[in-house]
């Protein structure tokens, strides 16, 4: 196959304060999200005064890509689209038309299977393209990379210097967290083609961090960033009741390492960076929160190698025994009921 650019796909994020609602409302469109819960996550925002982290991140990551890529000699122009806000991705398919470009490799900022991470990342490419009309480029995704050398290595990097900032004497009660984005556990349970992929990767990938980084403590896989209305199941537990179980255990110190991300973004310096580690500090407990990979060299080079392995066939690097594919099955991961208005 001949790919004749490299896109960028991401979640998008408010840059200034008017930006924050318009966000909002596209990222929860139809989804039941109750306007209480809307109006915390605003005040999470403006927090840092409306601006996300998420777009300044993306631009890093494609600075990078594109010294990367030429090193390599990858002569692929380089694109970027969001799902939630601008650059949007229908006004990137447009330009990529315009520029002439017919067959694209889109990276998607996401390590794991399932709706939100993966599947709606290839809903974004089909109204995107819908939405230009006829000579709208293709757009290959490229595969899950959950346990990918070059994203498990800067995590397992992370999470070593993160506990290198708590008390070395304390090491026999501490205790390593992962967490990820809560989803419904009706979107858990039919995450990939046979259900529970989201889980079994996020499950995977800390098997594997924990087992390089620091084999001697107890590691948990638990949960953040909850949505949705209250009645509506969502994967447990949240990352603050779990602080309070492990107090109550007898932990004094807790790395908590975000493997379900791949930026620094609003769910991490928020739902981390300040609630966790504020419940942390309620209950006395040392707080380290290890860094995503961000722009890591290993990870700039794993999205560098996801283009090669499409381009020329070269052995594909995984850690796990979970299989990745190019191209998932049509009704893997299907997207839920929306409520109200269609998008
Ligand atoms: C699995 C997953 C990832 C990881 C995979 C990936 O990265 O793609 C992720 C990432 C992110 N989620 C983000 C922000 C938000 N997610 C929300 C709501 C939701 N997330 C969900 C799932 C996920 N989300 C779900 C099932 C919902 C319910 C509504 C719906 O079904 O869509 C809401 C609504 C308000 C609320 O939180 O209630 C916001 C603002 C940001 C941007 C941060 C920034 O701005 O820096 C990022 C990277
Ligand atoms: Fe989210």
């Amino acid at each position: 196959m001949v790919y004749d650019a490299f896109v960028l796909l991401s979640f998008g994020g408010p840059e200034k304060p008017d930006d924050v609602m318009p966000f909002l409302r596209n990222v929860v469109r139809g989804r039941g999200v109750p306007d209480e819960r809307l109006a915390e996550v605003y005040e999470h925002y403006m927090h840092f005064g409306g601006v996300s982290p998420i777009n300044q991140q993306c631009r890093d990551l494609l600075a990078a890509l594109e010294t990367e890529f030429a090193a390599h000699d990858i002569t692929l122009p380089v694109y970027w689209g969001n799902r939630n806000w601008h650059p949007m991705l229908a006004d990137t398919v447009a330009q990529m038309r315009d520029d002439g470009i017919e067959h694209a490799l889109g990276f998607a900022t996401s390590a794991y299977g399932g709706y939100s991470s993966c599947k709606q990342y290839w809903e974004d490419i089909a109204a995107a393209r819908a939405h230009v009309g006829p000579k709208a480029p293709k757009i290959a995704k490229l595969r899950q990379f959950h346990d990918h050398p070059g994203f498990v290595r800067p995590n397992v990097e992370a999470v070593r210097s993160a506990l290198d900032t708590l008390d070395a004497a304390r090491r026999a009660s501490t205790r390593l967290v992962f967490t990820a984005h809560s989803i419904p556990v009706s979107m858990a349970q039919s995450a990939g083609p046979t259900g529970g992929r989201y889980n079994a990767q996020l499950e995977e990938t800390a098997r594997l961090v924990h087992a390089e980084a620091a084999e001697d403590l107890p590691y948990d896989l638990v949960w953040q960033s909850r949505s949705g209305p209250p009645h509506i199941p969502w994967l447990e537990p949240d990352i603050n009741d779990h602080l309070e179980a492990l107090a109550e255990k007898g932990v004094t110190d807790v790395v908590v390492s975000p493997i379900g991300f791949v930026s620094d973004h609003l769910e991490v310096i928020w739902d981390l960076d300040n609630e966790a580690k504020d419940t942390a500090a309620r209950l006395g407990l040392g707080y380290a929160r290890a860094a995503t990979p961000g722009v890591h060299p290993d990870f700039v080079s794993m999205v560098r190698e996801l283009v090669q392995e499409r381009t020329d066939d070269r052995k594909r690097p995984a850690l796990g025994t979970l299989a990745t594919w190019d191209t998932c099955q049509i009704d893997c991961c299907p997207t839920p009921v929306r409520r109200g208005a269609p998008r």
